[in-house]
């Protein structure tokens, strides 16, 4: 039993130390200190009797403990602007191996407490992967090969002038974890050209697997389709070298989440955008996420998500809530486009949210569920708004 407890304590490990940026940044060895848990020798001891690769001993400990140090750093920075999702089990992955058996942990502590948490806990296990596969130098010589980047936030304004309605940005979406399989037959350029021929100003694709069953493929191939519609890479992001990695992938835009992201990781991925030409979503779901939000000088483009997704619930007044008095007056005085996202179905649900003062909408669901989504969109806004119609 001994065995197990020790078990227990071990933290998330790869083989490499996979700092975040604000492990980077907020190094807790300068100054800002944690203290180890008293298990903290049981950790040495776990490491000791796993070791894999060829790094002397004690300096792989070390990386280790200072892996686990930033991670739950991260942590207590993440909490201390109202952050409940952790980045990672802070016991370690919930299946372990041990001898010839395999324990799968069931506690508080490496069980996700809600579907965002999962998603999140999945990815920074696989991004891990994907970067000792590709590392961020070799990322970086890839671009030289990417499609050239297209004005997304251009072309919602182009769409709003033309139509005097929201700016539509169409998700390309098979599955969801709230609503399951939307769409059986589902061929993705297909339905990007559907929308764009409906009138859509950019499309959003989702890049991830397990849970929507996406993939990177699916926007390479809209793009090398000829779709014009400028790409959202609908993808959870947690490090900068997944906005590296979707860039390689033709997107012209990538989501941040603000109830995953700490504000300092939003302003220095919203710089590297910027930086590689593309837009960055920064969505928020209540009042202290869009304050937070505000507060970084550097976002020019919100989304306010309606479904809260940590329990699912969708309610579509959440985007006239955040817009109102003072928070309202600043994302229009700094001219920031917002997005209002989710749960949008009907034309007076649109009308709904224009009023409230969006100037672009993102919609899954509602158009690709239709037979034929070309037509769910002029459905959605109760007329036609492609190309030929205004
Ligand atoms: O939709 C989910 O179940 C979900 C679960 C966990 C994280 C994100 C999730 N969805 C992302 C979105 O919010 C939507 O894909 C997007 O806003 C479009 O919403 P809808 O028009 O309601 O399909």
């Amino acid at each position: 039993m001994e065995g197990l407890a020790s078990f227990r304590a071990v933290p998330s490990f790869t083989s490499r130390p996979r700092s975040s940026i604000l492990g980077t940044a907020l190094n807790p060895r300068r100054g800002n200190s944690l203290s180890l848990p008293s298990s903290s020798s049981f950790i040495v001891r776990a490491q000791q009797m796993e070791s894999k690769d060829d790094e002397p001993e004690p300096v792989k400990i070390e990386l280790k403990i200072k892996e686990w140090e930033n991670s739950m750093y991260h942590n207590e920075v993440a909490a201390s602007q109202g952050i409940r999702i952790r980045r990672r089990p802070p016991t370690g992955p919930p299946l372990h191996y041990v001898g010839p058996f395999e324990f799968r942990l069931q506690n508080e502590g490496n069980t996700p407490r809600n579907i965002l948490e999962e998603i999140i806990w999945h990815k920074d296990t696989q991004v891990a992967q994907l970067k000792e596969r590709q590392p961020l130098y070799s990322l970086k010589k890839a671009l030289d090969n990417a499609p050239p980047v297209r004005d997304f936030i251009g072309a919602l304004r182009a769409a709003n002038s033309r139509t005097g309605l929201p700016g539509l940005i169409a998700e390309v979406k098979k599955a969801s974890p709230s609503r399951g399989v939307l769409r059986e037959n589902f061929d993705p350029v297909e339905i990007a050209q559907a929308y764009e021929k409906g009138g859509a100003a950019c499309l959003s694709v989702l890049a991830d697997e397990k849970f929507f069953q996406g993939s990177y493929d699916n926007m390479l191939a809209i793009r090398d389709a000829g779709v014009k519609c400028p790409l959202l890479c609908k993808e959870f992001i947690i490090e900068a070298w997944q906005i590296y990695y979707a860039r390689s992938k033709g997107a012209d835009a990538i989501l941040l989440i603000a109830a995953v992201l700490p504000d300092l990781d939003i302003k220095y991925m919203t710089k590297i955008c910027k930086m590689l030409g593309m837009a960055t979503l920064v969505e928020v779901h209540d009042e202290r996420e869009m304050d937070r939000v505000l507060g970084i000088e550097e976002v020019e483009f919100i989304g306010i998500n309606n479904r809260n997704l940590e329990t699912f619930e969708v309610d579509i007044s959440n985007t006239k809530k955040l817009l109102e008095g003072k928070r309202g007056e600043e994302i229009r005085k700094r001219d920031i486009i917002v997005v209002g996202e989710s749960g949008l179905f009907t034309p007076d649900d649109i009308a709904y949210v224009q009023e409230a003062g969006v100037k672009a909408v993102l919609v899954g669901e509602s158009i690709v569920k239709q037979s034929d989504p070309e037509k769910g969109v002029a459905g959605l806004f109760g007329k036609d708004i492609s190309l030929q119609s205004v």
